[in-house]
């Protein structure tokens, strides 16, 4: 096999309100599995997805899990810091954490970092 050689590493924020299964989607993808336990999430959580892209490349998603209870928080813009991309859940079971999916969008806009911070970043 040949060894990988190209290594790409991405940091991507997985928000929305209390609840919603942050945390379960991201079990599902990285561990494949599903508890249906809850445990809130205190501040931030990681997880990485190592994917093989293909022979010679390896794509690594840093997945920031971030607690719900946090969005009004002064923190988000710490951990929103260069971030290449987000996903926003709701719980389709309530409609209240659907409507806030524009709140949660309006505070990405306001916190992200400018695009050319990103571009300066080294991994
Ligand atoms: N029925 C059902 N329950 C789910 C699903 N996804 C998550 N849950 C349950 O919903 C609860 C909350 O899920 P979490 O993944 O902890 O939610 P979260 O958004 O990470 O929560 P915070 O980090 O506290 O904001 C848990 O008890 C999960 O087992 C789903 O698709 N269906």
């Amino acid at each position: 096999m040949q060894v990988p050689h190209k290594e790409h590493l991405y940091k991507l924020l997985v928000i929305g309100d209390l609840g919603v299964g942050k945390t379960s989607i991201i079990k599902r993808y990285v561990h494949q599995n599903f508890s249906s336990h809850y445990r809130a999430t205190i501040g931030v959580d990681f997880a990485l997805k190592v994917l093989h892209w293909d022979p010679e490349t390896v794509v690594r998603l840093q997945l920031w899990d971030i607690a719900g209870q946090e969005r009004f928080g002064n923190m988000t813009r710490v951990y929103y810091r260069e971030a290449m991309g987000a996903f926003i859940v709701f719980d389709v079971t309530r409609p209240a954490t659907f409507e806030a999916v524009a709140k949660w969008k309006n505070d990405l806009d306001s916190k992200l970092s400018l695009p050319n911070e990103i571009h300066h970043h080294k991994h």
